[in-house]
């Protein structure tokens, strides 16, 4: 039984897309009928048919049959797109009740409305989520534009929430927080990969050695959150006075994990404020 009945579609079919959506199904939140994606070509949306959603090439047919429109192009398409589907928007979205959430890193509500400036009162929440939402583990941030109503927004809500943490945030602090949460999956997937490269240059197979990097990530992730204690405490109980962890955290600290953490998330957010100036 689907948990919503909203028709969902989503303009750009790619990545972050593709994570909400068959996220989305294999939670059992919609049914795939409920699915409808749009891209250039259609032959590159094979993954979505494979899921049972229905795909197009025309934009402009996603926002005439969804109530929920997804906009998950690059920053830079939005422009165009927006002139792709402006003639549906005016057309269908007056008297229906069409909430747009858009995915765009670093594209504020602001010019999200310079681009729809032919609609006014568009309803558009922005978000940032990220890509372990296809395994419903995502992380998202939210914004509402002026003319999402509570009931809109609790729609939106229950959507991303049933993908993992999804929290309404001041607009403001998007493009930081994004940096952690939209990108952090990527820095992770770094960190796994050189844990287990530590591994195997200790000699353990390969495959072994990602499972076991990745379920010990896992662990920590999930200890940080269930007990609410801050991440030194945690580490310092693992690391015994004079033991194997305070010699490896040493390395670490050397080898400057902490700093390039640090600046990673700086530079995504300053990339994320030049992404919005772009679009
Ligand atoms: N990948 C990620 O982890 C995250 C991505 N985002 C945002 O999601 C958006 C999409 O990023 P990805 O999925 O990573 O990129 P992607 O390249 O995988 O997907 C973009 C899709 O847009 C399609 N497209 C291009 N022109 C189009 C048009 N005129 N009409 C319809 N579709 C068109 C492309 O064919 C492609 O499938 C970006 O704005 C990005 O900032 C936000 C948070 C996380
Ligand atoms: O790299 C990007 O621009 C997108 C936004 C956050 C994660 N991926």
């Amino acid at each position: 039984m689907a948990k919503l009945d909203e028709r969902i579609g989503f303009i750009g079919g790619g990545n972050m897309a593709f994570a909400i959506g068959s996220g989305l199904v294999a939670r059992g939140i919609i049914k795939p009928s409920q699915v409808l994606v749009s891209g250039p070509h259609i032959e590159n949306l094979e993954k979505w048919r494979i899921i049972g959603a229905t795909t197009t090439e025309e934009n402009g047919e996603v926002v005439t049959k969804s109530d929920i429109i997804f906009l998950c192009v690059k920053p830079h398409m939005l422009t165009t797109v927006a002139s792709q589907i402006k003639s549906s928007v005016v057309a269908t979205t007056r008297e229906k009740d069409k909430v747009f959430v858009s995915v765009l890193a670093g594209v504020t509500l602001a010019q999200l409305a310079v681009s729809f400036d032919f609609m006014t009162t568009l309803k558009m929440v922005r978000t940032l989520p990220n890509t372990p939402m296809q395994v419903g583990e995502g992380c998202t941030i939210y914004s509402p534009g002026s003319y999402v109503t509570q009931h809109d927004l609790e729609k939106v809500d229950l959507l991303l929430n049933s993908l993992g943490l999804a929290q309404q945030v001041p607009e403001k602090m998007i493009n930081a927080i994004g940096a952690v949460t939209g990108c952090g999956p990527a820095y992770v997937y770094t960190v796994i990969e050189a844990l287990a490269d530590g591994g195997v240059k200790q000699g353990i197979p390969r495959q072994m050695a990602i499972q076991f990097a990745a379920q010990t990530l896992l662990g920590a992730a999930k200890t940080v959150l269930q007990t609410g204690k801050h991440p030194a405490v945690l580490r310092d109980e693992v690391c015994s006075p004079g033991g194997t962890t305070i010699h490896g955290v040493h390395e670490l600290e050397r080898g400057g994990l902490r700093n390039a953490l640090i600046n990673a998330v700086e530079k995504a957010t300053e990339r994320s404020e030049q992404l919005g100036k772009q679009s």
